[in-house]
């Protein structure tokens, strides 16, 4: 089939990589010339795991393209997939300017039926402003009556493993009310959806709906275990055992019961405020999710909290080392990442942070710009150099088993503030290094 993919960002560039990979021939067109200068230059604009070279196959084989042609990308589909952000504006609402801008591009330009995709996490009724856009358009061109149709099929990868993820879909979600734009959907993810019929048709509110539903339930998982966590601390237990304890029951499961420094991303945080939003508008104001975002906005403190706990609140003159910047291993995403809070706590304490991330040290040093109280070392080992303790903030896996001879030998005193709880506190005790992780109430 033909495929246009709108936006090269995660979501878009994946889309359109991994419909190609399945033999559609696909255009993938973004507004930003740096991008597209990247990517035909065969290479890609974002760290994540397996897409460099299914990129790099399928441009090969001749079914994949990059361009910043609007007319040349909305003439080529007869599926176009909306992959733009969606970030929230002032009030927390999803701003929706480029999902409303691709939609208008599209109906200034389409000649012939378009099946419009919107891929972007959108609120309930985006579809029909996108219609609305498009009609608009075709009307101002004296086309009014021709045929498209817009679905709604929300994505549900995660960063660092978003090529997995696509290619091997938990669930495909297609809101549509057109019968010929479902068969095209079920024909274009037949191949990603082969050994169970993992498609689940609805209407078109209901899957816009489904994809806030998820994140928000996820992101209340998260937030509910980071609570017990503080009063696991409190109470002496150790939250690590509780979560293994009742992610045993499969009506609970263990994913997504990780304590740690707070989520972040760029879907968690923006999501769980535009659902607040709109359900205030709606009269129904969700309670629990707001307490979510409340619990995740003191979480990104925890580890400062503890820090200021046994160094005092006055920082000055001491150097923390910090291992981990991005939001999550595997990506170089900054976006909402709890390192940057903690980074802000410390040096607006006076401190000085020597820090190391694997992969997303470009992006860190972009995003924070210079500054005199951060340096940004190339190698792990390299950031403990005279530090008076070691934040480990994102859970990469060259942090999980480090030399902690070198740990001890390197910082002014050995003292670890584990964020994502990647050691065992009877071990950091047996080895003589002071160990704070989050909610490890029963064994420090
Ligand atoms: N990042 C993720 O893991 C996931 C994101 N989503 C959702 O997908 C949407 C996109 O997210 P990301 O891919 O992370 O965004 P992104 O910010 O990485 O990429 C968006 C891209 O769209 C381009 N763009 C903006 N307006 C355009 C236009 N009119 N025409 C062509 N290109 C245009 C931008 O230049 C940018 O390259 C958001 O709604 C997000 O919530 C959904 C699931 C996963
Ligand atoms: O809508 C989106 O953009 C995506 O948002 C999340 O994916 P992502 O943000 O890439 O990463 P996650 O693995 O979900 O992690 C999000 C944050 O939660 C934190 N987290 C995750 C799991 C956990 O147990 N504890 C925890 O603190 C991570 O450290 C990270 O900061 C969802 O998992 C995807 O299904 C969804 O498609």
């Amino acid at each position: 089939m033909k495929v246009t993919a709108i936006g090269t960002g995660y979501v878009g560039l994946v889309t359109g990589a991994c419909l190609a990979e399945m033999g559609n021939h696909v255009v993938c067109l973004d507004v930003n010339p740096e991008k597209i200068r990247i990517l035909n230059e065969g290479q890609i604009p974002i760290h994540e795991p397996g897409l460099l070279e299914v990129v790099r196959r399928n441009v090969e084989a001749g079914r994949l393209q990059f361009t910043t042609d609007v007319d040349m990308a909305v003439q080529h589909g007869t599926m176009l997939f909306i992959g733009v952000g969606t970030p929230p504006d002032e009030d927390g609402s999803a701003d929706l300017q480029y999902v409303v801008a691709a939609a208008r591009s599209i109906g200034q330009r389409m000649t012939d039926y378009k099946v419009i995709v919107d891929k972007s996490t959108v609120p309930v009724g985006t579809a029909d402003k996108v219609r609305a856009a498009v009609k608009e358009e075709l009307v101002k061109r004296g086309l009014g009556d021709m045929a498209f149709a817009v679905v709604s099929n929300p994505e549900f990868l995660k960063e660092g493993a978003a090529v997995e993820d696509f290619s091997k879909p938990d669930r495909i979600i297609v809101g549509s009310d057109d019968e010929q734009a479902t068969l095209l959907m079920r024909a274009l993810y037949a191949p990603f959806n082969r050994t169970q019929d993992r498609m689940v048709v609805m209407d078109v509110r209901s899957a816009e709906f489904t994809k806030y539903a998820a994140n928000a339930m996820l992101a209340t998982r998260i937030s509910f275990m980071n609570e017990l966590a503080l009063l696991a601390e409190r109470v002496g237990a150790d939250i690590e055992l509780v979560r293994r304890g009742i992610g045993s029951d499969p009506r609970i499961g263990y994913q997504f019961l990780y304590a740690g420094a707070g989520y972040g991303g760029s879907c968690f945080p923006k999501d769980v405020k535009a659902l607040v939003k709109a359900a205030s508008d709606a009269g129904i104001p969700l309670k629990v999710l707001t307490a979510v975002e409340e619990a995740n906005e003191r979480q990104k403190h925890v580890l400062v909290d503890k820090v200021v706990a046994r160094f005092g609140s006055d920082l000055k003159g001491r150097r923390f080392a910090i291992w981990g910047l991005a939001f999550k291993p595997n990506t170089d995403d900054m976006r909402e990442a709890p390192s940057l809070v903690i980074i802000d706590e410390l040096t607006k304490r006076g401190a000085t942070v020597a820090a190391y991330d694997p992969v997303s040290m470009p992006e860190t040093a972009r995003v924070l710009g210079p500054r005199d109280d951060v340096t940004l070392v190339d190698r792990a080992e390299a950031a403990l150099q005279g530090a008076d303790a070691l934040l480990i903030v994102t859970e990469w896996k060259e942090f999980r088993t480090p030399d902690f001879d070198a740990i001890k030998g390197s910082l002014k005193a050995p003292v670890v503030f584990d964020g994502r709880n990647l050691y065992d506190p009877k071990l950091m005790k047996a080895l003589g290094i002071e160990h704070y992780g989050i909610g490890r109430g029963a064994t420090v």
